[in-house]
């Protein structure tokens, strides 16, 4: 497995024959084992009901495994002292409408026992982080798609996570909004020293953003790929230029079209 360029970087995430059935005797994940380490920017990329989402939700700790190991830092997702250091931005903002941008991202230090008065800088801090520092006393519906999916990264980022979970964060936005959120992910991920997890249906998204895709294929769930980028940081759109960029999504996207022909319906 390629490492990144940062070669004491240790291993943040252990997944080694993780599975996932459901009540209902659905395999969303069969036998997944992958390393993350500390640093990278990850896509998973799949078709539609590949386990991305449950992938990333059993990561965070939302979701049980039902076989194999998988270990967040050295513990069992949802049990180790760190677990505070993961934030989750879902496809929908999930933004309260009742409440003031302050608030929704004040919600997780709440949640954690912090008066206003104690979180209001670490509130604004995150605020500034996503270019909404004038935006504390507004309410969601006065923003746009873009706004609110910026409340929800700063509402992520308020707990100060060394991991970010984002699922199909972008999907909803027009194609503008949706690089500009792309390049503001990237710069957050690099002056902030996040590891990000990334889940995406698109190629280029997935090409541009990251340092390795993950390429997933469905019934039953499972990684077929596993892509490391040749491509460097930082990039901007004039990585969208580059030979590198342009050969790394026929790579991908070959990859991606592979996964039609793995489908097994006897599951
Ligand atoms: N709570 C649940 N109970 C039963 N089956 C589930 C549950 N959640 C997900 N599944 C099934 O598990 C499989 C994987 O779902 P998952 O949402 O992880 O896929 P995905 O790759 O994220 O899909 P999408 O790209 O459409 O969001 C699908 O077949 C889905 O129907």
């Amino acid at each position: 497995m390629k490492m990144l360029d940062r070669p004491e970087a240790s291993n943040l995430i252990e997944m080694r024959d993780v599975g996932k059935r459901f009540a209902n005797g659905t395999v969303a994940i069969r036998d997944m084992s992958l390393t993350i380490r500390d640093g990278e920017f990850v896509s998973f990329l799949g078709p539609s009901g590949c386990g991305k989402s449950t992938a990333l939700k059993m990561i965070s700790g939302l979701l049980s495994v039902s076989g194999g190991q998988l270990a967040v830092n050295g513990h069992p997702p949802g049990q180790g002292r760190d677990n505070a250091d993961i934030g989750f931005v879902f496809q929908d903002a999930t933004l309260m409408p009742w409440a003031t941008v302050f608030d929704n991202v004040y919600l997780p230090l709440k949640l954690s026992g912090r008066s206003r008065a104690e979180a209001r800088s670490r509130v604004e801090e995150a605020l500034a982080m996503v270019g909404l520092a004038n935006f504390a006393k507004a309410y969601p519906r006065e923003l746009s798609g873009g706004m609110k999916m910026r409340v929800s990264i700063a509402r992520a980022m308020v707990t100060r996570p060394k991991l970010l979970l984002m699922d199909e964060p972008f999907a909803a936005l027009d194609e503008m909004t949706r690089a500009k959120l792309n390049d503001e992910v990237l710069s957050l991920w690099r002056s902030h020293g996040l590891t990000v997890i990334f889940v995406t249906h698109s190629v280029f998204e997935s090409v541009y953003l990251s340092s390795r895709v993950v390429v997933m294929a469905a019934r039953p769930g499972r990684v077929v790929h596993d892509i490391p980028l040749p491509g460097g940081y930082p990039r901007d759109a004039s990585y969208r230029m580059t030979p590198e960029y342009t050969e790394s999504c026929r790579m991908v996207s070959n990859a991606l079209e592979g996964t039609m022909d793995h489908v097994d319906l006897n599951h």
